[in-house]
């Protein structure tokens, strides 16, 4: 087991509390970052600790994604009953009540432009590519070799987008994303916590959109980063492959 001795001390009183809330981002935290998105899965490991933390008493499980909602269903495979928050917290399944995302006519139209905009700006560029997205899109340039070449595509998509009404902006790895509806994970984290009403939260993530979720936790949350990168997170893991080992502690520590 590799747990850093501080954020083991970390696991033990967190598992102490009553009800807890544990929330994960997906991509390069229970997955590997790999180029094609579409083939990104959970670590086997990981997967076979979350299902053990699905079967314990008074433990929420919940993934907190940029994935769009079906896409993270599809790809995570979470164990039944897991809430989800995609596209980083503009949609939501907290039950079958939850309603689905929908755009007003002018977010329509914004997103409309977003996606024929990225896909131009990438038609220009061998292996940039697109991903559609219900509040928007994402322009990808995990493909493209060169690493300057990808960081002026991103540039460009960002001046674009700016350019582009109701349209915001957020940088992720070798990505750039435009929504017309603005969320953040430091919101879906904070849903949540009023939805489930758990004592702790515990949440990992890698990007610098996870740097949001780390900001709204408390003395009493547990907050790991995945990888390296400035962060708000207490604690610092060095890749998706180390996170089951946290997860299995925490499952045996609750067990
Ligand atoms: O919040 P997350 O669950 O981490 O999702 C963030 C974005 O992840 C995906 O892109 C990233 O992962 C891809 C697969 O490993 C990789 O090819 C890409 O370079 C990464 O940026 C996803 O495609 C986006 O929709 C998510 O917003």
């Amino acid at each position: 087991m590799s747990i850093p001795e501080s954020l083991n001390e970390a696991l033990e009183k967190f598992a102490a509390r009553g009800k807890l809330l544990v929330c994960l981002d997906f991509d390069g935290c229970v997955a590997e970052l790999v180029a094609d998105a579409d083939s990104a899965r959970p670590v086997p490991e990981n997967a076979a600790a979350i299902e053990k933390l699905a079967e314990l008493d008074d433990v929420v499980l919940a993934y907190v994604s940029g994935r769009p909602l079906e896409t993270l269903r599809e790809l995570a495979t979470p164990p039944e009953g897991t809430l989800l928050f995609g596209s980083h917290g503009a949609e939501r399944w907290l039950g079958p009540d939850s309603p689905g995302l929908e755009l007003t006519p002018a977010q329509e139209a914004g997103r409309i432009e977003i996606l024929d905009t990225l896909e131009e700006i990438a038609a220009d560029h061998e292996g940039a590519w697109v991903e559609h997205k219900p509040a928007g899109g994402a322009i990808h340039v995990r493909h493209i070799e060169d690493i300057e070449l990808g960081e002026r595509i991103l540039d460009e998509a960002r001046a674009a987008m700016a350019t582009i009404d109701g349209a915001s902006s957020k940088d992720g790895k070798r990505i750039l994303e435009a929504v017309v509806v603005k969320s953040t994970k430091g919101e879906a984290i904070e849903e949540l916590r009023a939805a489930t009403s758990p004592d702790a939260v515990f949440f990992a993530g890698d990007d610098v959109t996870d740097e949001h979720g780390f900001a709204v936790l408390g003395p009493q949350d547990v907050g790991v980063k995945v990888g390296s990168g400035e962060t708000k997170a207490g604690h610092r893991i060095d890749a998706p492959a180390a996170l089951a080992d946290v997860l299995n502690r925490l499952a045996a520590l609750r067990g």
